[in-house]
């Protein structure tokens, strides 16, 4: 073998090598490349907290994947009341001030390597075998926004000497992304909700009356409509002040929300009014569910600004519409029945002492009822 034989050789086995490394860069690139892709298409914040703390894991070959949310005026946790994380508490964390983050980034740069255990701590609360990992600051007009972890149990897999460019790359992207999403969501929900008591607001129950009606229709099924007035509202406003007032009425929103199907449309329908529709109800069912919230409010204890405790009570109407009357009617003029039927229902409550639970029927549909359907 003459000296080239060997010299070509070993230069063979050099192109090997590198052609190797640069296939290994080029499917890791591609692997980035997809996955920000898949990122920029998430409209939703859950989607995209799904496919950051579940789908990342298994994608990157992790070991945990946590990430930490500023969220000082709950505008993301208000977005994902329904929302269960992989690890709760653990790998989705909400943060209100900067404190959190200030600690795992005195800087707001990308640190890899092995972790310090107070570090570790923050980073993995619930991760003891995190041996190397990349913390990723997220940041938004040079605001930090959250702090996105990825750990690994290979101790060689983050190191300080290695050159991150990708992966802050990846985190702008993920930054934005998240900002993106509870921008979009925020404005929508401004828009169908009530702030106060977080429940729809009468815009969005009289647009969604007509949908519910419609798909009532098309499936053959019954439908419910409550209407729920607090009784002496003004006298709550009057003796305690308009705060309190306030603070009574985002209860009711909660404690209807919290005995309601998620189905279910509660709406804040006037200052002291609510009105919820319950598709797939029949009138007994809805005089049930009625009478249970009126105890509900009525049980409920409120505290004025001395701390001192009051209760409120609730009159309620009710109305039903069955699939028959459904059927070939003008949806609109149905909701307007609806509507005015549960109405004359509070009336009637108001008029015989409050604190009831009346139901009316659809006009010129069903026989009245005229027995009270109050129970103390
Ligand atoms: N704190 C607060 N009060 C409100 C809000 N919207 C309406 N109100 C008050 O709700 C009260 C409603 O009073 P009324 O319509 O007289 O009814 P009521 O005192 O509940 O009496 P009845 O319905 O007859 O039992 C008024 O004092 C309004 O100012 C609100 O957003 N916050």
């Amino acid at each position: 073998m003459g000296p080239f034989d060997k010299e070509n050789k070993e230069l063979r086995r050099a192109l090997h090598l590198l052609t190797s490394k640069a296939e290994r860069n080029q499917s890791i690139l591609q692997s980035f490349f997809e996955m920000e892709i898949r990122l920029l298409g998430c409209n939703k914040l859950d989607e995209l907290l799904d496919l950051i703390l579940i789908e990342f894991r298994e994608y990157f070959r992790l070991t945990a994947v946590n990430l930490v949310l500023f969220d000082p005026e709950n505008a993301a946790r208000d977005l994902l009341e329904d929302y269960v994380p992989p690890e709760p508490g653990h790998s989705l964390r909400f943060v209100n001030n900067q404190r959190l983050l200030k600690s795992i980034f005195p800087t707001p740069e990308l640190r890899a390597g092995e972790l310090s255990s107070p570090l570790k701590k923050l980073a993995f609360p619930s991760t003891p075998f995190v041996l190397s990992s990349a913390l990723l600051p997220l940041v938004r007009q040079n605001c930090l926004i959250g702090s996105l972890h990825l750990g690994s149990n290979d101790p060689g897999r983050y190191s300080q000497h290695l050159d991150y460019n990708y992966i802050s790359h990846m985190a702008s992207v993920i930054a934005v992304c998240i900002e993106n999403c509870i921008n979009q969501q925020n404005l929508k929900r401004l828009s169908i909700i009530d702030m106060l008591t977080k429940v729809h607001n009468r815009r969005s129950f009289d647009q969604e009356i007509i949908k519910e009606l419609s798909r009532s229709s098309r499936h053959q099924t019954p439908l419910s409509c409550l209407f729920i007035d607090l009784d002496y509202f003004k006298l709550v406003n009057d003796k305690y002040g308009h705060q309190i007032g306030d603070k009574v009425l985002s209860s009711i929103g909660q404690l209807l929300k919290k005995n309601l199907r998620k189905t279910d449309l509660i709406a804040r329908y006037g200052g002291e009014e609510f009105a919820v529709l319950l598709p797939n109800c029949n009138s007994e069912k809805a005089i049930e569910i009625g009478n249970n919230l009126r105890q509900k409010i009525l049980q409920m204890i409120i505290h004025n600004s001395d701390s001192k405790p009051f209760r409120i009570s609730a009159s309620i109407g009710i109305t039903y519409c069955s699939s028959e009357q459904l059927l070939q009617a003008d949806l609109d003029q149905v909701a307007h029945n609806i509507l005015k039927a549960a109405d004359d229902g509070v009336y009637l409550a108001k008029q015989n002492g409050r604190n009831r639970v009346e139901y009316q029927p659809l006009p010129d549909t069903q026989p009245r009822l005229t027995e009270s359907l109050h129970s103390a």
